[in-house]
């Protein structure tokens, strides 16, 4: 056992033994803590000198849930299964729940997955109001599995989660007279496991279950897990929870062993991992405190960009050319919250956005940018005149972040003296919604200002990859194959809807035909000019997107794109498409008729009727490629900073 994992007993002369779970930072519950726990447990229990037992966390944090480093060695067999149900039968539910003597949990900071059932299993719980409590194991392709109870929820008093909320330094205080309170039998000893007050009739919760399920094939038509989830919930309800529990714990096993939780553990520390950037995060080096920040530019991206700092608190001067284009800039930040509301669930109160908002104040010139300290500029033509006028205005410490997506960093910066504080700071539209923030390191950046945005990044509530400065950075030169793969496949005779259909059957929010009408055909074009101009020779130049610029179909925004949609935005194939792709056949010289082609690789009888496997195989794989070309060259540090970039940078998109 590694000398910081364990727990610890101390027996106060009251009679009340506290049992610390300590893991640091988030005492995590490995095999060794669980085993030391239980030692503990059996201690108190044992002690003729324990009347009653409470467990905390280690320096203010209660539990963060089981080891989830730990799944790899159980997936791979490294470390010794415990035996079934060892946990949560012999030692929560025989051993706590079922004790001679009473169990408080004093929970302050994080009671989360298996560190939350700990605490349910005691007999009463007291929280401190910042508290945080939540079973978050779904995020990991596995169920709550140390006994998991119906009542979840943000608002544990409300829910009757927490027995009682208390400021941090009268916690553990306040546990120990709970727990002598029930040990006086003063207060109610309640075994949590045979509670069912929260529980419905069998039919209505049956009901409530099969509700659940439908949402959940709506949410994630490819997830297994949530649905085990639910059918390990209904075994409680209609068997009992003992069975309920056995049923859990072979579920857990199932799942554990699963691709989809081997893939989300890896997601879940390749997140941790991207904000560790060798010669620049291990410099010692500590960040600079941002409060203000200026945008030039309010459209799409600027008013995204705007409200995504103004929900986290920061003051924000919006710059535009004039009062109509500064008057539309701030209608967009307004119009921003209900989006918010359907993205955060409603959680975007009237008086949040309120206060939000007044932190935004719009200008025509610069002259209030002389105490910010960091203007983004938004994709506005002349960038490098915005950088030698925001070194002017700005003080000499200010970050100087550009949005673009795909020009240069390093000649954006060229005409300035600040090159060392010129960084790329890419966000995905929508700005305020999509968790990715790409960071573009230009050859000058510096460190400090790398270490600076990494913060600024995290409090806006971003996930940051730092990547060097190409062409489309990562993100974008990564998905740039994705359209013309399936491009090339379009003109080669495979159907348009057909693909969409295969990825978003395969687990995508949409297909590269919709996206493409999503991000707007203009946009397209001009991503695609520019990878056309610096990779020549790796470019399919396909018609069919000039094609339909010509004839202003521009996607969503001009309800005609690649499909055709209502006033409500809702998508429909287009049957006059076929013109544009036989017209950007014609220009590339394809034909679809098999007797005039010679394909060794590329049947076309069989482009036509790919299967929706191949379909995502041939589009995704060169995606594959071209993150092996982006380590190859140094563009990002590591593989995993390149997966978080596409499940975060698509996670609305797709
Ligand atoms: C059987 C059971 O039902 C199964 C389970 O309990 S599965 C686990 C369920 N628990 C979770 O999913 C919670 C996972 N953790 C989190 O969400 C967040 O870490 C947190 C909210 C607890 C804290 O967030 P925050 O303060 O931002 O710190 P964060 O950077 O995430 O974590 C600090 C460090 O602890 C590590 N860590 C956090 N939770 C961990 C866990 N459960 N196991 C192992 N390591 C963990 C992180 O990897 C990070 O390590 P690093 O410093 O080396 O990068």
């Amino acid at each position: 056992m590694s000398s910081k994992s364990r727990s610890t007993i101390e027996v106060g002369a009251d009679g009340v033994a506290v049992i610390t779970i300590v893991n640091p930072p988030v005492n995590s519950l490995s095999l060794d803590v669980l085993y030391s726990l239980e030692e503990k447990l059996q201690e108190g229990l044992r002690r003729d000198d324990v009347k009653a037992i409470v467990v905390i966390g280690y320096q203010g944090n209660f539990s963060g849930g089981f080891h989830i480093s730990s799944f790899a060695d159980l997936q791979q067999g490294k470390v010794a299964q415990p035996k079934p149900g060892y946990v949560s039968v012999d030692i929560l539910t025989d051993t706590v729940e079922a004790a001679r003597k009473p169990f408080v949990a004093a929970i302050d900071g994080h009671a989360l997955g298996g560190g939350l059932e700990i605490a349910m299993c005691c007999h009463a719980r007291i929280s401190t109001p910042n508290a945080q409590l939540g079973l978050p194991e779904l995020h990991l392709g596995i169920i709550p599995g140390f006994g998991a109870k119906l009542a979840k929820g943000e608002e544990a008093l409300d829910l009757g989660l927490v027995d009682a909320i208390v400021s941090p330094n009268q916690l553990l205080e306040t546990a120990r007279k709970w727990a002598l309170d029930i040990w006086e039998r003063k207060r109610p000893w309640i075994p949590t496991l045979n509670r069912n007050d929260k529980v419905e009739s069998v039919s209505d919760a049956k009901d409530i279950l099969k509700f659940a399920r439908a949402q959940a094939i709506k949410q994630a038509p490819n997830l297994y897990h949530p649905l085990a989830y639910i059918d390990v919930i209904e075994e409680g309800v209609v068997s009992g929870p003992r069975a309920g529990l056995m049923k859990e714990y072979e579920t857990f096993e199932v799942l554990l062993r699963s691709d989809t939780c081997k893939a989300l553990v890896h997601i879940f520390f390749a997140r941790r991992g991207t904000t560790k950037v060798p010669g620049v995060t291990d410099l010692g080096l500590v960040p600079r405190h941002v409060k203000k920040v200026a945008i030039v530019g309010g459209g799409l991206m600027g008013s995204g960009i705007a409200t995504a700092f103004l929900l986290s608190n920061y003051a924000v001067i919006l710059k535009e050319v004039n009062d109509k284009f500064l008057e539309a800039g701030i209608d967009r930040v307004k119009g921003k919250k209900q989006i918010c509301n359907a993205t955060l669930k409603g959680k975007l109160s009237e008086e949040k956005f309120e206060k939000a908002l007044s932190l935004l104040k719009g200008t025509l010139d610069y002259e209030s940018f002389k105490d910010v300290d960091m203007a983004v500029t938004e994709d506005v033509p002349l960038k490098q005149q915005i950088f030698i006028d925001l070194e002017k205005f700005c003080p000499p410490h200010c970050i100087l972040a550009s949005n673009t997506s795909t020009i240069d960093l390093n000649l954006i910066g060229e005409r300035t003296k600040s090159q060392d504080r010129i960084i790329g700071a890419h966000f995905f539209s929508p700005a305020h919604v999509i968790p990715l923030l790409e960071i573009v390191r230009a050859q000058q950046t510096s460190p400090q200002v790398i270490v600076d945005l990494l913060d600024v990044g995290k409090k806006i509530k971003k996930t940051p990859v730092v990547v060097r400065n190409c062409t489309g950075f990562a993100v974008n030169r990564m998905f740039f194959p994705y359209t013309q793969a399936a491009l090339l496949l379009v003109e080669h005779g495979t159907d348009m809807y057909c693909i969409d259909r295969a990825f978003t059957k395969f687990g995508m929010h949409m297909g590269p035909f919709r996206l493409c009408d999503l991000i707007g055909i203009g946009v397209a074009m001009a991503t695609e000019a520019q990878f056309i101009l610096n990779m020549p020779d790796r470019t399919y130049k396909s018609m069919l997107i000039p094609l339909m610029q010509q004839d202003k179909r521009l996607g969503e925004t001009t309800q005609r794109g690649f499909y055709i949609y209502d006033e409500r935005c809702k998508a429909k194939p287009d049957p006059e498409i076929k013109k544009y792709i036989e017209k950007a056949r014609d220009i590339s010289g394809v034909s679809t008729d098999t007797k005039l082609l010679h394909l060794s690789v590329l049947d076309l009888n069989q482009l036509e009727k790919l299967s929706d496997k191949d379909i995502v195989e041939m589009i995704s794989f060169p995606v594959v490629n071209e993150a092996c070309r982006l380590l190859a060259e140094g563009i990002a540090v590591k593989a995993a900073d390149l997966d978080i970039a596409s499940v975060m940078g698509t996670s609305v998109m797709f």
